[in-house]
């Protein structure tokens, strides 16, 4: 018989190991600053700030984890444990290089981006809060504003022929921290093989077979992928730290 009265622990892992090409030159994405603030940090804040998260596990660029865990070390982070590993050469291989860190005792898996400085706690919880209810998968989504249109690819500069226009009201944006039930997050890792085209966890989790479901996401929990994304980070942190006391 399960032991109901066990604790469910819930653990962060934030691969921060990608190169920001799409930002343009610079340090790694993570590291570049947000209000002064290295955007990595302002992530492992926002992971920490919920009251479930004990352990958080940054993956760190290849060659950067020593200095990474020494920036880290000069910020607090409430009462989440904090571990530094390196990353590997695509999203997939860091995440599962954060997933490998796990010590026993952990039940339930956030992954989220480091490029997405700004997710709030609510939605953390939610995402949380739905896998402790049950699903194997979660992940926080908002509906699209744009109309979105299929294509057939063309190189850069040619016209691409129209093959379709998904209906809008079925699409959602999918943004991070995706939550797992541990088990079938590892399952999904070990089973599925790089480069079959999944951009993110769930998608991992998609081609198991395995139920995944959507909760809502947050406008602010949006990915600094490109340089106006970085003037809307500046932004909203601004606003933050001018109304709610945020740092
Ligand atoms: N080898 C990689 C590639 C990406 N990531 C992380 O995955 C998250 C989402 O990736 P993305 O925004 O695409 O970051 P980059 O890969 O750095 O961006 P780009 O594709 O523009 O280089 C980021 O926090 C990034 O650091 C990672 O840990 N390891
Ligand atoms: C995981 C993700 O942020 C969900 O939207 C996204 O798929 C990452 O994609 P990227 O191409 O690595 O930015």
């Amino acid at each position: 018989m399960p032991d109901s009265s066990r604790q469910i622990r819930t653990a962060a892992v934030i691969p921060a190991a990608g190169r920001g090409v799409r930002l343009g030159p610079g340090a790694p994405k993570a590291l570049r600053t947000l209000g002064g603030t290295p955007m990595l940090v302002h992530a492992v804040r926002a992971m920490a700030a919920s009251r479930a998260v004990s352990l958080v596990v940054v993956v760190a660029p290849p060659d950067g984890a020593p200095e990474v865990r020494a920036l880290l070390d000069e910020h607090s982070f409430s009462r989440a444990e904090l571990l530094v590993v390196p990353g590997g050469e695509t999203r997939q291989e860091s995440v599962r290089r954060g997933l490998d860190a796990l010590p026993d005792g952990i039940d339930v898996v956030l992954v989220h981006d480091a490029a997405r400085p700004l997710v709030p706690v609510d939605t953390v919880d939610a995402v949380i809060a739905a896998v402790r209810a049950g699903a194997p998968a979660v992940v926080p989504a908002l509906p699209l504003a744009d109309t979105v249109k299929q294509v057939e690819p063309r190189p850069r500069g040619e016209a691409e022929p129209v093959t379709g226009t998904p209906e809008r009201a079925l699409l959602r944006a999918v943004q991070t921290p995706q939550g797992f039930d541990r088990e079938t997050l590892l399952k999904a890792h070990d089973t599925v093989v790089e480069g079959e085209g999944a951009t993110d966890d769930a998608g991992l989790v998609e081609r198991l077979g395995a139920p995944v479901v959507v909760v809502p996401g947050h406008e602010e929990a949006f990915k600094v992928t490109r340089p106006l994304d970085l003037v809307l980070a500046e932004a909203v942190l601004a606003r933050r730290r001018a109304t709610d006391g945020y740092v």
